[in-house]
């Protein structure tokens, strides 16, 4: 969360002139409900069945670039479809900046809490083995603009 999966998603589908795609987005506009509440309604578990299904209806589309949430590896099928279909950028970002970026937004409900932080901390040490698994390129954001990130994730194509 906050890494700029959404804001470097959108740059870089503008540079590379392929549709872009915001997995939450997509996911609320399947739903006819925001992220906030379907937390508060059908749970976590809910929301990553969602995830799942509006997942895999999006590769059935031609190339776009897609911005995932920040849980979307948490499943093996999501994993799996990632990275056997997708071209991964994973988006490596400290706890610290990820606090900075979400500190104002309501509207990621894992982060409603009194010490998003730890919350954070214990997401990283699960998640980062598994963006790493699936990632085909790593691009380090923490003081980065997302101008610059977007150059670093042509360039990485580009060479691999
Ligand atoms: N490289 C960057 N440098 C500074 N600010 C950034 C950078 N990337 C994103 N931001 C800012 O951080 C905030 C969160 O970014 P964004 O919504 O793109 O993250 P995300 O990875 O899509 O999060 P989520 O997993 O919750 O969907 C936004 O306000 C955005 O402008
Ligand atoms: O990291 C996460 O688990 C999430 C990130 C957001 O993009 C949303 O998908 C939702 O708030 C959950
Ligand atoms: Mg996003």
């Amino acid at each position: 969360m906050g890494a700029g999966k959404s804001t470097i998603g959108r740059l870089l589908s503008e540079q590379l002139n392929l549709p872009f795609v915001d997995l939450d987005r997509e996911i609320e506009d399947r739903a006819g409900a925001s992220i906030p509440w379907i937390f508060d309604i059908e749970g976590e578990a809910g929301f990553r069945e969602r995830e799942c299904a509006a997942l895999v209806e999006v590769f059935q589309r031609p190339d776009l670039i897609l911005a995932t949430g920040g849980g979307c590896v948490l499943l093996d099928e999501n994993r799996q479809l990632l990275s056997t279909q997708g071209h991964v950028v994973y988006l490596k970002t400290s706890v610290e900046q990820q606090l900075q970026r979400t500190a104002k937004d309501k509207n990621r409900p894992l982060l409603q809490t009194e010490d998003p932080e730890s919350v954070l901390r214990t997401m990283a040490e699960k998640r980062n083995p598994l963006y790493e698994a699936v990632a085909d390129s790593v691009i380090v954001t923490n003081g980065q603009s997302p101008k610059l990130v977007v150059q670093e994730i042509i360039s990485q194509i580009q060479v691999d």
